[in-house]
């Protein structure tokens, strides 16, 4: 029989609604992978609504839980490590001690960062040093990163102005360490107003995935979290990048159109859940050069 891999999910929680853990972890769950939540921050929403409760996880905490597995002989059975929004910079760097004490049980074991910073337009809220932790620091270490096109502008220090600028910026992340590249969302002058790209990139090649961009009245948040939650657990479930890639915006788009279908802000993952799992629709990564 198969193994089924673990994943350890480091990124926040909310209670009410959908981001971060709590969009990505129900979701890779659902495609077959056991999933280790470690919490960066409690709230009770997500910081879009403009306003919340709760607190953020005292970086200490991070290595205590992480030797807590440690502890009980399971950590060389971590295949992954997943981190999203982090509450503060010094979280990141317990992130990175975390992703070095698993590496050092398990050296296959994969890192994929998403490199969630500030939206400001948005109403995403992400302290400062956050996005210079990010860009200095776990660039370097991860092994795949997923920034959106907003990210991917803050490492370049420009905004793109063509799909191949994407491309060519999204390599240069590539030579700061990670071995993959996933865009999850690109914008750029030129882009059809009716579709939604992401970009795969890595040393061997890149593709180019177009999916139809539907309308929301208010923009659900979470997405980015789902998409590369799945991203990696296809991984590790043994697809292909590309096949990941593909099945991930599948399911991604199935996703926002139950969303959309039942008019809700946030993400329908309860009632999209078959979809996840065996999505209906398909988008072909396409494959690009510069
Ligand atoms: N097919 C789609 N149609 C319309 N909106 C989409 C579609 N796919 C994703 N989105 C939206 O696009 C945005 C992607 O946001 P972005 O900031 O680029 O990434 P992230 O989700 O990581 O923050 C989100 O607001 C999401 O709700
Ligand atoms: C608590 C929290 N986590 C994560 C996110 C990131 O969500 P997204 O997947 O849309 O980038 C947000 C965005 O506002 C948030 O408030
Ligand atoms: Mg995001």
């Amino acid at each position: 029989m198969k193994r089924t891999p673990h994943l350890l999910a480091i990124q926040s929680h909310v209670i009410f609604g959908h981001a971060g853990n709590s969009a990505a972890v129900f979701p890779m769950q659902r495609v077959g992978v056991n999933v280790w939540p470690l919490n960066t921050v409690q709230f009770s929403n997500h910081t879009q609504y403009g306003q919340w409760a709760g607190e953020v996880l005292a970086p200490a905490q991070i290595p205590l839980l992480v030797e807590g597995i440690a502890a009980i002989g399971e950590l060389g059975n971590c295949d992954a490590v997943l981190s999203g929004y982090l509450g503060s910079a010094a979280q990141g760097q317990a992130i990175l001690a975390g992703v070095a004490r698993i590496k050092a049980c398990n050296p296959k074991a994969l890192y994929l960062c998403d490199p969630v910073m500030g939206h400001p337009e948005k109403g995403c809220i992400v302290a400062p040093e956050v996005s210079e932790f990010l860009l200095e620091e776990a660039a370097a270490v991860a092994d795949i990163m997923c920034p959106n096109q907003l990210e991917l502008d803050s490492f370049s220090g420009r905004k793109a102005q063509s799909l191949f600028d994407c491309l060519a910026m999204a390599r240069a992340l590539l030579a700061r360490g990670p071995k993959v590249v996933l865009v999850k969302h690109l914008a750029y002058p030129g882009k059809p107003e009716d579709s939604f790209e992401m970009l795969l990139v890595t040393a061997d090649g890149s593709w180019h995935l177009r999916r139809p961009l539907l309308a929301f009245p208010r923009q659900p948040v979470g997405v980015g979290d789902l998409t590369s939650g799945l991203f990696l657990a296809r991984i590790l479930l043994g697809d292909s990048l590309v096949a990941a890639f593909e099945f991930t915006a599948a399911a991604v788009h199935e996703v926002l159109l139950e969303t959309q279908a039942c008019a809700s802000y946030e993400l329908q993952l309860i009632r999209a859940q078959d979809r996840i799992a065996h999505p209906r629709v398909r988008f072909e990564a396409v494959p690009i050069s510069l």
